[in-house]
């Protein structure tokens, strides 16, 4: 298997439940809910993307032609640091391309291997981590995890807004509401305040990477 990857680099989990743990991010090329074009963004599936996932031209991005070159990266990436090592696979969507041999490998490497995902594809069970993130009401293929994160407030291509209630009968252990970045920022950071002082199942997550300016 070739993976396509636009970037690895090393940071602290932005987002959820493991906000603020040092972690190797591989964002892998291409997702099936955008091209990554912003000629076509208001036709897709997922509009909001805040990311660039196009290419391998990113800081240790690359084609890698085996799963041992790209755990090899991924592993020198973490450096000689001491502890539990932590990937986050995501991308674009990972699940296009993340298989039980790259799971494998990491894991034979020490890592926990997290996932974000927005739910489209089964995600292997091998995974230690799970967060999906669904995009409007495009049907999950995965219904369980350890954190399901939407983004708030959020349009369905049919631009209904997205009620979270319709997840909440999913089986996740943490469910966040994560401010739509954009040009609303702020009105949607009120929006997801208030949403969740109102509805207590439902935690902020607030994309604390872009709060302190690192990647
Ligand atoms: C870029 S996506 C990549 C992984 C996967 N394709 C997904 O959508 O979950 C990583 C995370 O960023 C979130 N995200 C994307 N655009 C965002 C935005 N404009 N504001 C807040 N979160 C955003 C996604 O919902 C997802 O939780
Ligand atoms: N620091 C940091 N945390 C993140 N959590 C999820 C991210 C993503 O783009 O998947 C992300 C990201 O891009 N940076
Ligand atoms: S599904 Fe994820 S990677 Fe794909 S366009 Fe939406 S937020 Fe971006
Ligand atoms: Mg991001």
């Amino acid at each position: 298997m070739v993976y396509s990857v636009k970037e690895i680099f090393l940071t602290l989990q932005g987002e959820g439940h493991q906000s603020g743990r040092v972690a190797v991010f591989c964002r892998f090329s291409g997702c099936n809910l955008w091209n990554g074009r912003e000629q076509d963004r208001s036709q897709a599936q997922c509009r909001f993307c805040d990311t660039d996932f196009v290419g391998t031209d990113g800081e240790g991005g690359g084609r890698f032609a085996h799963e041992n070159a790209l755990a090899h990266a991924i592993e020198a990436c973490w450096g000689e640091r001491s502890g539990r090592r932590y990937v986050v696979l995501t991308g674009g969507e990972p699940l296009l391309q993340v298989d039980l041999a790259l799971i494998e490998a990491l894991q034979e490497k020490g890592f926990e291997v997290a996932v974000e995902t927005n739910g489209t594809l089964p995600v292997p069970q091998q995974i230690d981590w799970i967060c999906v993130s669904p995009k409007g009401y495009t049907p999950l293929m995965q219904c369980s995890g350890h954190e399901l994160k939407l983004v708030y407030p959020q349009e369905s291509p049919q631009m209904e807004e997205v009620d979270p209630a319709f997840f909440l009968s999913l089986s996740f252990q943490h469910f966040w509401l994560q401010p739509q970045d954009g040009p609303n920022q702020q009105h949607n950071i009120e929006r997801a305040t208030a949403y969740c002082l109102n509805h207590p199942e439902w935690k902020l997550s607030l994309q604390t990477h872009k709060l302190i300016g690192i990647p």
